[in-house]
């Protein structure tokens, strides 16, 4: 049996605006100007701890401000975090397609569990997803494979591949030891050509086709 795991941010969605909505109006509630949108969302992929870590660096402010800004974040990001943010294109054809077709499907995201719960049950997508893990459902975050493999594990399925955007889901996916589908679209930062992969696309139209051909392969 086989399934699908996706990465969240870069790769379903596009959710630097609400990311950075959030980042600016933390920045504002401690009297300091705020950062441009492209600039935050190259802070994205290595969970919430590691984002107000950039930011700090990126506004000269002290480290030992971390623990209380990052709770500021919290309290502005988990209020409101899908009213900016949106789906790539034929994203919710694609998803639908795969939950019609009985493939176990899964997330495994560095966000915390509770906003990326909120953002898929604004998106329809609650129903979708069996198994939900992110940067605060397990002792590590990606590129650690612990969550990837907690979340093919919660599938009940051995084969998986996982689906994202990223270095630091190329990474997770290659130490996990499992197939990865990287979607040329999302946060990047390094060169694509790069990074460990098995199949590369630009449109979620295209993920079905290459799926059929992974699966294929792995079984
Ligand atoms: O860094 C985050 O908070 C989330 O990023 P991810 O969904 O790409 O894992």
């Amino acid at each position: 049996m086989s399934g699908l795991i996706f990465d969240l941010d870069g790769t379903l969605i596009d959710s630097a605006p609400d990311v950075h909505a959030a980042v600016n109006k933390t920045l504002e509630e401690i009297g300091t100007g705020g950062l441009p949108l492209e600039q935050v969302r190259g802070f994205i992929g290595n969970g919430v701890g590691v984002l107000m870590e950039r930011v700090i660096a990126a506004k000269g402010l002290s480290q030992d401000a971390h623990a209380s800004l990052l709770s500021i974040f919290r309290r502005h990001y988990d209020a409101d975090p899908a009213t900016l943010t949106t789906l790539y294109p034929n994203v919710a054809e694609t998803v639908a397609h795969f939950h019609a077709m009985g493939l176990p499907l899964g997330i495994c995201t560095n966000k915390p569990e509770a906003p990326t719960r909120t953002i898929l049950e604004s998106f329809g997508f609650l129903g979708a997803f069996d198994s939900i893990v992110g940067g605060d459902s397990t002792s590590a975050r990606k590129p650690d494979p612990v969550p990837l493999l907690t979340a093919r594990d919660r599938l009940g399925v051995t084969d998986v591949i996982y689906i994202g955007d990223s270095e630091v889901d190329a990474e997770c996916a290659q130490r996990a030891g499992l197939p990865f589908a990287l979607f040329s679209g999302g946060y990047h930062r390094q060169p694509l050509d790069e990074l460990p992969q098995s199949a590369r696309f630009d449109d979620f139209a295209e993920l079905p086709a290459i799926i059929a051909r992974l699966l294929a392969e792995t079984a």
